[in-house]
């Protein structure tokens, strides 16, 4: 609520637990709010590696955007803290962990799911996106499972209001469009494409252009390199979506999200509770 913003939080006010994981700019504990018992997770980044990569201001934009964010599929950034050396993101807590680990334990996911966990994204981006904010970091490690098994988004780390649409580079390669390989101008189309290479690797275990060398991977971006294994088995509608819908270079005839949600794929697969 309107107190848990507002509260200038300290580490005092906390019970740290197990650790939840660890990130490129710090670790994830499990914590307890003292006074309310309310679990979540707590983000420890240390400020002189934050100043070292020059990534203050995503900080910052990260906790503004998360702020007006509220979405049963985007976990939530309840607010921060610092003290001389580190900065602490108060997060919801996400009980069944990162999706990828999920993933990597069943190597691929069946269509119900699959669909299941897209429909959500959809929607948590159509949210997003009324909201003139695109992600653009879509993929499998910033995927977190809630208690219900529902999917959350996390890791805003990389998201832009609209108006300022960059050009720098962001993410790993695997999820990024023609458009911002290129590093052309882009828009909310970045996410239907970066939820198009997610439908493909929870459908087969593995990203459509994934190549040894970046470059390689950058070429079967860029020509739309995309083929499908003859095994595991999946249905032509859900290849359909991807390849005629999803995956398409022209950004402006990618499938809109709303669409999506009637795709006849969406609709025979996807579990309505999200
Ligand atoms: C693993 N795990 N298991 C359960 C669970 N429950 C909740 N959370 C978990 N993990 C944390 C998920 C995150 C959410 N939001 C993040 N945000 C972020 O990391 N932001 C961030 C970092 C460094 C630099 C920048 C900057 F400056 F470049 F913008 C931005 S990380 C959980």
């Amino acid at each position: 609520g309107a107190a848990v913003d507002q509260k200038r939080w300290t580490l005092n006010d906390f019970d740290i637990g197990k650790p939840l994981g660890r990130g490129k700019f710090g670790h994830v504990y499990l914590a307890r709010e003292k006074r309310s018992n309310h679990i979540v997770a707590l983000k420890v980044l240390f400020k002189n590696q934050l100043k070292q990569s020059q990534v203050e201001h995503q900080l910052r934009r990260e906790v503004e955007i998360q702020s007006h964010l509220r979405h049963p599929n985007i976990l939530r950034l309840y607010g921060y803290f610092y003290d001389q050396k580190r900065v602490y993101l108060i997060l919801e807590y996400a009980a069944k962990g990162e999706l990828y680990k999920e993933l990597q334990k069943c190597k691929y996911f069946s269509e119900r799911r699959a669909a299941t966990y897209v429909a959500s994204l959809a929607r948590a981006l159509i949210y997003c996106h009324g909201k003139h904010v695109i992600h653009r970091d879509i993929k499998p490690e910033n995927l977190l499972v809630g208690a219900q098994g529902e999917l959350k988004i996390a890791d805003f780390g990389w998201s832009v209001h609209t108006f300022n649409r960059r050009r720098t580079m962001c993410g790993t390669l695997d999820y990024l469009p023609p458009e911002m390989v290129e590093s052309v101008e882009h828009d909310a189309n970045v996410d239907i494409w970066s939820l198009g290479i997610l439908c493909y690797e929870f459908l087969y275990g593995v990203p459509p252009f994934e190549a040894k060398e970046h470059s390689d991977t950058y070429r079967r971006i860029i020509q739309v390199d995309l083929k499908f294994p003859s095994r595991p088995v999946v249905s032509s509608a859900a290849k359909d979506l991807i390849t005629q819908q999803m995956l398409v270079k022209d950004s402006s005839q990618r499938l809109p999200l709303k669409k999506l949600l009637e795709h006849p794929w969406i609709v025979q697969n996807a579990d309505p509770s999200g």
